[in-house]
């Protein structure tokens, strides 16, 4: 079963995000500017608030990494959030005085939650009289923790198994990329240069108006992303059982970041509409050995990756905190009320493709060690090498 083990902790506005990655093996190249370097692709795209410009992740690792390369120790790493100063006190661990908390003009509770949002069910689960201790952990600042381990695991993908990991946005509101275009390693660049982290400049267009119409209106907005994994080898995850199947395990990861409320594998809800004989991948011999014709799975099958293209989808809805806000109840009155509003962002769909990005490393990271092994890098790279050499039918 999984090897990889990895959790988070902290707060929206705490002190930092920490993060744990444990079983990965010894000697990944992991430097402070790697982690630094994805940290602020996830800052990027248009329709972000105001608080990603102001903000700074600042990285620290504090296990597991020395000159450059991973111990095979637990990695732990620290995101610190450069906003604390300012809440020292609304967010301090210890009791603060009423008086101390008033001075800061943050302590009024938020009592009118949400719709969309953990708000409400958080406050009714937990015993809580206002939003604050839900909204702080419910929020996506969590996934720059997900995101430094993301960007350790791809690291491993890479060395010790030639895997490289693409994410683009393929739909933002009405406006959608032509389908079918999958950009590879070489086009990350000029994605990542693009405002909404689209590869077709027309879509790219349409989708940056989308957003400027919906910041005039008040509104936010969804869209999805498209994640895809190069060089993935046949035969990770398994058809045994159901928590082994590589699909479900992706799902899952996709389905676990905040705002994702569809995701599909391959050409997923669309294979749902066409007859058999138009749904799959046709196995062909081809110049180097069996292959398949197209590649409407996305590069699984009955839980196991074919060895082709992996590719994943994950939908994400609009985000919650719709400026024009929307009707909700102020719990402290019973009333009718506007749901609580802050700075927030009109359109997260681009952070979100490098937030599915890194799960998408996580689990793929996971099934490699699961299936090769490995204490170090070296050992891992030749138990893939010497699978891939040896396989009996190809
Ligand atoms: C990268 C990213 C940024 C987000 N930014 C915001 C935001 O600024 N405001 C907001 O209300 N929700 C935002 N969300 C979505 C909420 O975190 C999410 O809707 C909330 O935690 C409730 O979870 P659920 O939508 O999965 O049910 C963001 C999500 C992601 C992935
Ligand atoms: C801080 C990040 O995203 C935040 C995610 C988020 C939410 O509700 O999910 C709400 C916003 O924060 P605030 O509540 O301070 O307005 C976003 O800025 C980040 O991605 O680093």
């Amino acid at each position: 079963m999984s090897r990889l083990r990895w959790l988070t902790a902290g707060e929206s506005h705490g002190p930092a995000l920490v993060a744990t990655l444990e079983g990965l093996p010894a000697g990944v190249p992991v430097t402070t500017e790697l982690v630094a370097d994805h940290l602020a692709r996830r800052r990027l795209g248009y329709g972000r608030g105001a608080r990603m410009k102001f903000e700074q992740d600042e990285v620290t690792f504090l296990g597991g990494v020395r000159h450059g390369l991973s111990l095979g120790s637990p990695v732990a790493v620290m995101v610190g959030n450069t906003e604390w100063p300012k809440w020292e006190k609304v967010m301090s661990a210890d009791p603060v005085d009423p008086a101390e908390l008033k001075e800061t003009g943050r302590n009024a509770p938020l009592t009118r939650p949400r719709p969309g949002h953990a708000d409400l069910a958080g406050m009714q689960k937990y015993g809580f009289d206002e939003a604050r201790p839900i909204l702080e952990r419910a929020s996506a600042r969590e996934t720059a923790a997900r995101v430094a381990l993301g960007a350790v695991a791809r690291s491993f993908l890479k060395e010790a198994a030639g895997i490289e990991i693409v994410s683009h946005v393929v739909e933002l509101a009405a406006a959608k990329a032509p389908y079918g275009v999958y950009p590879t390693p070489a086009d990350v660049e000029k994605l990542d240069a693009d405002p909404v982290r689209c590869l077709d400049a027309d879509a790219s267009k349409a989708m940056v108006a989308e957003i400027d119409q919906a910041h005039k209106d008040g509104d936010t907005l969804g869209g999805v992303v498209e994640v895809l994994a190069y060089g993935v080898p046949v035969g990770l995850g398994s058809h045994v059982h159901w928590d082994r199947r590589l699909d479900a395990r992706l799902a899952a990861a996709l389905m676990g970041i905040q705002a994702i409320k569809g995701v599909e594998v391959g050409d997923g809800f669309d294979l749902a509409r066409v007859p058999g004989s138009q749904a799959h991948d046709e196995i062909v011999k081809g110049p180097d050995g069996i292959t398949r014709s197209t590649g409407r799975a996305g590069g699984t099958e009955g839980g196991l990756t074919t060895g082709e293209l992996l590719r994943v989808r994950a939908a994400m809805k609009p985000i919650a905190t719709v400026p024009r806000a929307l009707a909700t109840v102020d719990v402290a009155t019973g009333e009718a009320a506007a749901a609580h509003h802050q700075r927030s962002d009109v359109c997260a769909v681009p952070a979100a493709g490098i937030v599915a990005e890194a799960m998408v490393a996580l689990v793929l990271a996971d099934a490699v060690v699961e299936k090769f092994g490995g204490d170090s890098v070296p050992e891992t790279r030749r138990n893939v090498q010497s699978y891939l050499d040896n396989l009996h039918i190809r």
